[in-house]
């Protein structure tokens, strides 16, 4: 279905994204997730433009506005990995169905993926850009 990426879900040279597989890593970090608080655990997991997966998942916070989402873990672990550009994400809650990410974290996905990155939905993939219309970004700031 795929050619194999570094971790077996995607490569560069095939933008067809195995989302079962995606969304198999995620459910993976949910398995790690600390939200004691809200008892809602996330995971997400990213495709790079490399080839390599990031994911992440939630950790709350007794103050409960510190509390970091998945996405920020993945995010940090794309630029502690070496960056470049997520290509597709899946999201997950605690049952294993897909999420869309919550409005701060759409922010993010646009800032390292763009309005072009996939994003794992129901019924099917949709877009950051179709999260996240009219989105404000790096251009705004003549920032590559
Ligand atoms: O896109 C989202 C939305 C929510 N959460 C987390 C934050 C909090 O720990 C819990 C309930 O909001 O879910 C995420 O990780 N990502």
């Amino acid at each position: 279905m795929v050619a194999l990426g570094v971790d077996g879900i995607g490569s560069p040279e095939s933008p067809e994204i195995d989302w079962d597989a995606l969304r198999a890593k995620a459910v993976e970090a949910m398995g790690h997730a600390y939200a004691p608080y809200s008892k809602y655990p996330v995971g997400v997991a990213g495709l790079v433009d490399d080839g390599r997966i990031v994911s992440g998942c939630n950790v709350e916070n007794a103050s409960f506005g510190l509390t970091l989402c998945a996405e920020c873990g993945m995010v940090s672990q794309l630029a502690a990995t070496g960056g470049g550009r997520l290509v597709a994400i899946a999201c997950v809650d605690g049952n294993g169905t897909p999420l869309t990410p919550c409005g701060r974290c759409r922010q993010l996905l646009y800032e390292h993926g763009g309005a072009d990155c996939l994003v794992d939905a129901e019924p099917g993939p949709t877009t950051v850009g179709a999260l996240l219309p009219g989105a404000f970004g790096p251009a705004h700031l003549g920032t590559k």
